[in-house]
């Protein structure tokens, strides 16, 4: 058992903070205000209590709670084997948190980066230990999604790999190897599909609802992309269209004005309660 530090309590956040505990190890979750860590504390509850009837494993909501420590500040990392980074998809935010935990923490703890887009040598780039910097793509929900992409930077050690893929397989988890680049497989794909989605909308082609539903009944997609961009978070969509748009300089990234708009209007998707679809809390 490991003490596993997790940054970043958003919809990522959540799910790698319980699935880190269910894999047997003590949790430090960490974000920047109180409130922020007591809804996730209650969004663990209920995920967990909800756990057998959305098909996973019985949980005891205490139990894996019991697990989990909150924190507001990095500080209260030091003393993680490994931490894993969610906060949001922001170059600057991303930066300066990486910057800081380099100074935290001892050398040889493993920083694994959970990112859409971003490249995990630009991230490991930041501190002075690139070698123990090492991205892994959870998929959403995290307790729910059983593989990930794993994606070593361009100094990442094979010790750190190592070591992420134990806690890895401790999570139950099996992983995919991807070479670093913006998007790496899944998200140089589904960006573009879920940016695309939104123009139909915008141009006035399709509704939301008629968008997924060619998808669905057409593809039998179990969501369609507008649906999935709900779950995701909207301001997330447009974060990692934006970094993939800067990062291969290809106008086919360009960012539908109507993620940028819903993102200015709070319009964040199942997380704000609004987004292409309304959502009762
Ligand atoms: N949402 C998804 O489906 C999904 C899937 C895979 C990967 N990701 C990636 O995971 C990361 C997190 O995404 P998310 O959807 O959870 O975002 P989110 O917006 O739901 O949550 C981000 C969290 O980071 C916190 N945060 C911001 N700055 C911080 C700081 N300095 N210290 C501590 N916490 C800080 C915020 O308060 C917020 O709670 C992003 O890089 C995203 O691209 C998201």
């Amino acid at each position: 058992m490991a003490v596993i530090g997790v940054v970043g309590a958003g919809v990522m956040g959540i799910g790698v903070a319980q699935n880190v505990a269910t894999g047997g190890h003590d949790v430090v979750l960490v974000d920047t205000s109180d409130e922020v860590l007591a809804d996730a504390r209650t969004a663990i509850y209920r995920n967990c209590r909800l756990s057998r009837m959305m098909g996973g494993p019985t949980l005891d909501p205490d139990e894996v709670l019991a697990r989990i420590t909150t924190a507001v500040g990095l500080e209260a990392l030091a003393k993680a084997e490994l931490v894993i980074e969610n906060v949001t998809e922001n170059w600057e935010i991303k930066r300066e948190v990486h910057a800081e935990l380099d100074r935290i923490l001892p050398a040889d703890t493993v920083v694994v980066a959970n990112t859409s887009a971003i490249p995990i040598t630009r991230i490991a780039a930041v501190g002075g230990h690139p070698e123990r910097v090492v991205g892994v793509h959870f998929m959403n929900p995290v307790p729910a999604k059983p593989v990930v992409e794993l994606i070593p930077g361009f100094h990442t050690t094979p010790e750190t790999l190592q070591r992420t893929r134990d806690l890895l397989t401790s999570m139950g988890k099996r992983w995919v190897d991807v070479k670093d680049a913006s998007g790496f497989v899944s998200n140089r794909v589904l960006m573009l599909t879920i940016n695309e989605a939104a123009y139909l909308v915008h141009e006035g082609v399709a509704t939301a609802e008629s968008v997924d539903d060619v998808f669905r009944g057409c593809f039998g997609h179990p969501m369609g992309p507008l649906e999935t961009a709900d779950l995701i978070g909207v301001d997330t969509i447009l974060y990692s269209v934006e970094v993939l748009y800067e990062h291969y300089a290809d106008s086919k990234y360009r960012p539908c004005p109507l993620l940028k708009q819903m993102t200015d209007a709070g319009l964040h998707g199942r997380k704000s309660g609004r987004g292409f679809y309304t959502y009762n809390s």
